[in-house]
């Protein structure tokens, strides 16, 4: 773990400036909103449970949006998005904490924190609902994921491939996002999904992570056992209400 000989340049520019950031000075206690009841409500009204992400740009991302993120999260609210993650990450994603805190304030659903947190006093930067943790970059994930559950987060464990997966269950995660970007290539495959899926624990909140980017993509994800998406750059692109709404309704409108 925390290897990063094998990842991409610009991966690994990311986790340099990450180990570089400051903590938060004092501890955090969340009271949180959460994330599995958020997907219930969604499924109970035949909504698929999307997490819309609100990310100005990204390394594999041409340009950045410049909307105010308040306005483009609540479009996504309003395009039926059952929680929402938020980039905090500021030198390679346009994201910040202030971004975070405006939006959690200004709608009611939960709200992810997408950053690469590799030290626990990283956890209080910012309060959220959810936060991210990225089973290879982080040393000792259960320490960190028992820090995180200490403060009242939910904790997302991200995984790309089994033996991360194992090392997310060990450690007690009860929600798990299989990224479908390799972050040694940065290239998607949605069949990474379908590999790691039959593994999961059946009481686990499983989350397909990447490269969804039509319906059919969104279909294809949930028939492989996901109980929730994160969408970012396909609800980035365009009307994001309207991009929203196409993945919430991706089994409805078929
Ligand atoms: O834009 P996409 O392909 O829909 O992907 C969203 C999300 O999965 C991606 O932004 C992401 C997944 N894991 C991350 C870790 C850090 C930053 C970003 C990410």
């Amino acid at each position: 773990m925390n290897d990063t000989a094998d990842v991409a340049p610009a991966v690994r520019s990311i986790l340099a400036a990450a180990r570089d950031r400051d903590g938060g000075s004092e501890r955090l206690s969340v009271d949180a909103r959460s994330l599995p009841h958020a997907f219930a409500a969604a499924e109970s009204e035949g909504r698929i449970p999307v997490i819309a992400e609100v990310k100005p740009t990204s390394p594999t991302t041409e340009g950045t949006r410049e909307d105010d993120p308040v306005e483009l999260a609540r479009q996504m609210v309003d395009g039926g998005a059952a929680a929402l993650s938020v980039l905090t990450e500021p030198d390679h994603f346009g994201g910040s904490a202030e971004n975070l805190r405006k939006i959690r304030e200004a709608v009611d659903v939960p709200v992810l924190r997408k950053d690469f947190v590799v030290r626990e006093d990283q956890l209080d930067v910012v309060e959220s609902d959810v936060i991210l943790l990225i089973a290879r970059f982080v040393d000792d994930l259960s320490g960190l994921l028992e820090a995180a559950e200490a403060r009242d987060f939910q904790a997302l464990v991200e995984v790309h491939d089994g033996e991360e997966l194992s090392e997310a269950i060990e450690a007690g995660a009860s929600i798990i996002g299989v990224n479908n970007r390799d972050l040694a290539k940065l290239e998607v495959d949605l069949a990474t999904f379908e590999s790691v899926a039959p593994a999961v624990p059946e009481d686990v909140t499983l989350i397909a992570e990447s490269g969804v980017t039509t319906p059919k993509d969104a279909r294809r994800m949930r028939d492989a056992g996901a109980d929730g998406l994160l969408v970012g750059s396909a609800i980035m692109d365009g009307d994001v209400q309207m991009n929203t709404e196409k993945f919430v309704n991706a089994e409805t409108n078929e």
